[in-house]
């Protein structure tokens, strides 16, 4: 779709959450910013614990007091040691810390006997041990999780660099539909698409501003395309998708000027999915069987709203056997929910735990792991056959630039 990303602003961390960096983050600190304490004890010079055990222990005077965010009163001279605390930045003339448990002070307090004896570098932490100031961190196309938030905390940024979400519309389509919560016959279906969709879209990082329902009527459905296409980035209708005598929702887009760049695919499910522009909307026409509508926005709506924020998603695929034998229509590629990757003791390559397939079921795709993939051109899938399957976990992003 050519259609610039939205200019990306800084949001404070917390509204950034789950949204992806426009551009690169490199440290702007040292982590940690300076040398210090990663126990309660004692800073000491490490040469002057040399040979020190509990029963002839080290001696050495107490100078000092250093407490995290405190600076050191002074530099440590030959035969002397600062109390110090996790955290706390090492005086000067200290080269390592002994934790408390292996010291103890003198009953006047104006020494402290240690009964170990230590290296330089012993339970410190190294300024810039963990990142070096300038380093790169991030990429652009990062999403900004909590990991990524906390670190970005540490380095002192307030704000991330991110895009805005997209502003997305659902408008499920059917007059067979009634909202849940009202009564319904048993011909009548209670309308699940919306939630279903305005769902995935979120999750996809969309923040979703209407949530319409039209009948199979085309002055109905041309009004509420008309009313929502404008305010959106995205438009995404569910039902009247294919090529029943009220399935209109392509014919009334067509009339009112959209140009498509899909109409049908070979998928299953999800052949009827469609994607148009019109004006400036991004619109994806989903099937109205709700496990169709689940895939065909997976495969059509998902990267468009991911897009809009400036990033392509590539999913790890990894090669599992089918847990069972499929046959399948050979023109089309297939989609089949993996409820599980089982490792068994036969092999390398796991197994992919295949869920029935309904395209106008629901339950398939509750906590499903990821799609295995049948290409098309064949009909038959022997059980233990290997095929890829797509995994929803840990995908990529990589930053796009804009069509
Ligand atoms: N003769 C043909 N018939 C069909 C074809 C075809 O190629 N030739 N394609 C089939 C395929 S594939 C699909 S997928 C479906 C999709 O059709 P539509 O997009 O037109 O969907 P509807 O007919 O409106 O509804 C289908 C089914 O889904 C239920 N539905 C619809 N919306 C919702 C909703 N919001 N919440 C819950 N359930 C919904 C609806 O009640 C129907 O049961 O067409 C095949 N037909
Ligand atoms: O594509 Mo339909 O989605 O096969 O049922």
């Amino acid at each position: 779709m050519a259609r610039a990303h939205a200019a990306p602003s800084h949001l404070p961390l917390l509204e950034a959450h789950g949204r992806f960096l426009a551009a690169r983050v490199d440290a702007a600190r040292a982590l940690p910013g300076c040398d210090n304490s990663a126990m309660d004890g004692w800073a000491v010079r490490a040469e002057e614990t040399r040979g020190a055990l509990r029963d002839r222990p080290a001696r050495l005077r107490i100078v000092d007091t250093v407490y995290a965010g405190h600076l050191p009163r002074r530099a440590l001279q030959p035969g002397e040691a600062a109390r110090i605390f996790t955290g706390a930045p090492l005086p000067t003339g200290a080269d390592a810390v002994v934790r408390q448990e292996a010291a103890r002070p003198t009953d006047d307090g104006t020494h402290v006997e240690l009964f170990i004896s230590v290296l330089p570098g012993h339970d410190l932490r190294r300024a810039g041990e963990e990142v070096m100031p300038g380093a790169p961190l991030f990429p652009a196309g990062q999403r900004v999780d909590a990991t990524v938030l906390g670190v970005l905390a540490s380095l002192g940024e307030a704000t991330a660099l991110v895009r805005p979400a997209p502003r997305v519309a659902v408008l499920a389509t059917g007059d067979e539909l009634v909202p849940p919560g009202q009564p319904a016959e048993p011909h009548q279906v209670f309308e699940s698409n919306r939630i279903l969709v305005a769902a995935l879209a979120r999750e996809a990082g969309a923040d979703v501003t209407w949530l319409d329902r039209s009948r199979d009527d085309e002055a109905e459905l041309h009004a509420h395309l008309e009313r929502l296409a404008p305010q959106v980035d995205v438009l995404i209708t569910t039902g009247g998708a294919s090529v029943g005598d009220r399935d209109c929702v392509k014919r009334v887009l067509t009339r009112m000027g959209a140009r498509f760049l899909v109409d049908g695919v070979a998928l299953k499910p999800g052949k009827p999915v469609a994607v148009a522009r019109l004006g400036h909307t991004a619109v994806v026409v989903l099937p109205g069987n709700p496990g169709a509508a689940t895939v065909a926005f997976d495969q059509f709506a998902r990267p468009l709203i991911l897009k809009h924020q400036g990033v392509l998603e590539q999913r790890r695929v990894v090669r599992a056997r089918l847990s069972e034998a499929r046959h399948k229509q050979a023109g089309l590629t297939y989609l089949v929910t993996v409820a599980a990757l089982d490792v068994r003791d036969d092999g390398a390559t796991p197994w992919a735990r295949l869920r029935p397939q309904g395209a106008g079921q629901i339950l398939q795709n509750v906590a499903a792991q990821g799609w295995a993939v049948l290409p098309s051109g064949r009909a038959d899938f022997a059980q233990g056959e290997p095929v890829d399957v797509q995994l929803f976990a840990l995908p990529d992003f990589q930053a796009v630039e804009a069509a």
